[in-house]
């Protein structure tokens, strides 16, 4: 099983990432982590914040040369934006502490739509600094560290994940479009949307142009997709052993993410039954399967078709057209903090959902293949492939690319 944990305020010193259960061997660089971070902060419609603070990243443990070692992986992404907020921030106690009136300013109007209030509430504070620090969306930078991590291990494997927004607000990619490969990533974060359809995505820039003209916010949809997976990940036996509640959990966990759907999702139960699964046929002494509506799950188990994952993120709450809320210090109307924010952040959510897929079917396969040492999983992998019996072998039908149909 794998363990991870991440720590760290948004305005804190750092983000401190941890992961354990990994094996030996599995190749990791500074450069992959990077990488991904760097892929988080892109997206048309992101606040200031992106432009001017770096992920300042190190390994602090479980990679030498290159190479996992099969202890802990820790990393340590630190905020640049930390310099401003040492008083601030301060993890020790500062005598005669009078908070500023800037950045130490008591934040007692809370933003309907973020944790202010009910954090306030449950822990016992009476301004919203102390709850907005760890809801922040700056601890993803942590996750996605990690994520890479997970990448990497899954990569070994010949398993490959991509990801891409379908919507920003009402602006939605066509039904049936093309879907992206792996091969597509340089191209996606190339599009100010991540978007894998070019005139959806110049609509999609319009629309983010108007909501920031309008002193508003926007949300969307993104769509992971996971390659190369093995039937059998996850298991029917259990709720919890399912990969698709494990799945929808891990997605669910992101800030903002309010649906979650496995394939063909909610458009699948306007569907007769007839028409709402992907049915089975033998080619060349292989079964394959006809489409993939059901998003490469069946039973709370991978059937190697390609994974399809898809979440819906709520438009940001920190709205510069601010909401009316009240002002826990007087008890009167009052209009919502705001200072900056991002107007959308749905193609950072995209890699984002990235990580947690890949975290999630990271532990999946290990916990159905073990091993101590890369080398060892693998082998272990492969043997279990060879030993299906010719009779259920399945072919490598993917999304958006049927198997013709004798
Ligand atoms: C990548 C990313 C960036 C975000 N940026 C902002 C932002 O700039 N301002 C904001 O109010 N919320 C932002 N959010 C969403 C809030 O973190 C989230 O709404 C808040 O923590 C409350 O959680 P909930 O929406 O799940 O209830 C962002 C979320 C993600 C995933
Ligand atoms: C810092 C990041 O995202 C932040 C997530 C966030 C929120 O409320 O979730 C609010 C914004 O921070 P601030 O209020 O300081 O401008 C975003 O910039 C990041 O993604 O690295």
């Amino acid at each position: 099983m794998l363990r991870w944990l991440t720590a760290g305020e948004s305005h804190g010193p750092e983000l401190i990432a941890i992961i354990e259960g990994l094996p030996s061997g599995i190749p990791v660089t500074l450069h992959d982590i990077r990488t991904d971070l760097a892929r988080r902060k892109l997206g048309y419609g992101r606040g200031a914040r992106m432009k001017f603070e770096e992920d300042e990243v190190t390994v602090s443990g479980g990679v030498v040369h290159g190479f996992t070692l099969g202890s802990p992986v820790a990393i340590r992404v630190g905020n640049t934006e930390w310099p401003k907020w040492t008083e601030v921030m301060n993890s020790e106690p500062i005598e005669n502490y009078v908070p500023s009136a800037g950045r130490g300013a008591a934040l007692t109007r809370p933003r309907p739509g973020h944790a202010d209030l009910v954090g306030m509430q449950k822990y016992a504070f009476d301004e919203a600094r102390p709850i907005l620090e760890r809801a922040s969306a700056r601890e993803t930078a942590a996750r996605v560290a990690l994520g890479a991590v997970a990448r990497q291990f899954l990569g070994a494997l010949d398993i490959t994940l991509v990801s891409h927004t379908l919507a920003i607000g009402p602006v939605r990619v066509p039904e049936g479009s093309a879907l992206p490969t792996p091969a597509d990533v340089d191209l996606l974060d190339a599009d100010p949307l991540r978007c894998f359809d070019p005139e959806t995505s110049a609509l999609m820039v319009a629309e983010v142009d108007d909501a920031q003209k309008e002193g508003d916010t926007l949300g969307g949809v993104v769509e992971v997709l996971a390659y190369g997976l093995p039937p059998g990940l996850g298991s029917h036996v259990h709720w919890d052993r399912r990969l698709d509640s494990q799945l929808a959990g891990a997605l669910m966990g992101i800030q903002a993410i309010k649906g979650v759907e496995v394939g063909d999702g909610f458009l699948t139960t306007t569907r007769r039954g007839s028409q709402a699964h992907d049915e089975l046929f033998e080619i060349d002494g292989e079964i394959e399967r006809s489409s993939d509506k059901a998003g490469g799950t069946e039973g709370g188990m991978s059937t190697g078709t390609v994974l399809r994952v898809r979440a819906g993120m709520k438009p940001i709450a920190t709205i510069p057209h601010a909401l009316r809320t009240v002002d826990v210090a007087t008890g009167g109307a009052a209009a919502a903090h705001h200072q900056r924010s991002d107007v959308c952040a749905v193609p950072a959510a995209g890699v984002v959902a990235e990580a947690m897929v890949a975290l999630v079917l990271a532990n999946a396969v290990q916990e159905k293949f073990g091993g101590d040492s890369i080398t060892e999983t693998r082998r272990n992998l492969d043997s279990y492939l060879a030993a299906i019996p010719d009779a259920l072998r399945t072919g490598s039908a993917s999304v958006g690319e049927p198997v013709e149909q004798p």
